[in-house]
């Protein structure tokens, strides 16, 4: 089944006649144009139309096998509107702005608007094998990015100076950064996201380098926290400690799996070190199109593990004054269980 087909039996199951689509990354997934944000997707049971403007006629046209209706806004909405009078047309509430929700409630008086949360988001947290390759060659990139940059992770070097490093590669290569590069060194590794600073690495830290790159609009993340020199001996348990649990969780990836049951296991390894307080965010999240999406490993989560989905397991410990430790791997899950598609080694050098 097509993702749009699927969408079109999840709007049957919500009671919707259609969706106005809005986020960039669902305008993305449902129609293939890249530029999401300035497009909009309306969906109905028997057709499916791209909003976009001028600027983009021919890219809608390479990228997306919807129909494009090529106009600015009221135009659009001027267009939609007779096709959608009488009905119940969704719309995507945390996304859409007050604003331009009065604008369609404006343009589309005869229309039932009614505000939905994850409609599309639930249907990308399982990857097409597509968009399971692009996660692939997103991570693969982030690998080799990595190794490259390993040996400069050393004292005397600034964070600032490993990230653009990094990036500076993943540009060469045709990719991006799939967020702020996150070198955190010394104490300040106590902040989960603690961007590159201008803090020269010192003897004796551990480095967290938490990286992603962006490829064909897909993402990848992963952290390392590696050595330099020799740490302290509490740094070093702390570390062995996060090792176990992300460890532990990994090997526990299945379908049918309860996300939240995961974020627990990790916890409660966890807390058998002492370290229960100092794991300060969920177990991971779902990654694609955006770096956080559908599923959550968190605690309060209601997710289930499916075949294709693409997660994160990323335990830490965050000692305020003193140092932190994550350790992330990216991992697909299978019918048989699990593949970790990141391969950076984990031993802390
Ligand atoms: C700004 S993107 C950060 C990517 C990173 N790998 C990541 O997802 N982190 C870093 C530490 C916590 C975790 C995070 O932000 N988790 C979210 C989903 C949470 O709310 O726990």
């Amino acid at each position: 089944m097509t993702r749009l087909q699927e969408l079109r039996h999840a709007m049957a199951r919500a009671g919707l006649d259609a969706v106005w689509i809005s986020d960039p990354a669902n305008v993305r997934a449902v129609s293939g144009f890249s530029s999401g944000k300035d497009g909009k997707v309306l969906v109905t049971q028997g057709d499916a139309t791209l909003y976009t403007d001028a600027r983009y006629t021919v890219q809608a046209a390479e990228e997306s096998p919807l129909t494009a209706f090529i106009a600015r806004p009221p135009a659009t909405l001027e267009h939609a509107a007779p096709a959608l009078a009488g009905l119940r047309v969704g719309f995507e509430a945390d996304h859409l702005t007050v604003a331009a929700l009065e604008d369609l409630r404006d343009h589309w008086p005869q229309v039932t608007l009614v505000g939905v949360q994850g409609l599309v988001q639930s249907l990308r947290a399982v990857k097409t094998p597509g968009e399971i390759q692009a996660v692939r060659d997103a991570q693969a990139l982030a690998d080799r990015v990595f190794a490259e940059v390993r040996p400069l992770i050393e004292a005397g070097a600034r964070e600032l100076e490993i990230a653009s490093e990094i990036e500076l590669r993943l540009r060469r290569a045709g990719a991006q950064s799939a967020f702020d590069l996150i070198v955190a060194s010394g104490p300040r590794g106590a902040m989960p996201h603690g961007v590159a600073s201008d803090r020269v690495i010192q003897d004796g830290d551990l480095v967290t380098v938490d990286m992603g790159a962006q490829l064909r609009g897909y993402h990848s993340d992963m952290t390392r926290t590696v050595a330099v020199g020799t740490p302290g001996a509490e740094m070093a348990r702390v570390y062995r400690a996060v090792l176990e649990a992300e460890e532990a969780a990994v090997r526990a990836v299945k379908p049918g799996v309860r996300t939240a049951d995961l974020d627990r296991l990790a916890r409660d390894i966890l807390t058998g070190h002492g370290l229960g307080e100092a794991f300060a965010h969920s177990l991971g999240h779902g990654v694609g199109l955006e770096v956080h999406e559908a599923p959550s490993l968190r605690g309060t989560s209601d997710d289930v593990l499916q075949p294709g989905m693409i997660i994160t397991i990323e335990p830490g410990a965050y000692l305020p004054g003193v140092g932190g430790v994550r350790i992330e791997d990216l991992v697909l899950v299978t019918e048989g269980g699990y593949e970790v598609l990141s391969v950076s080694p984990k031993e802390l050098l």
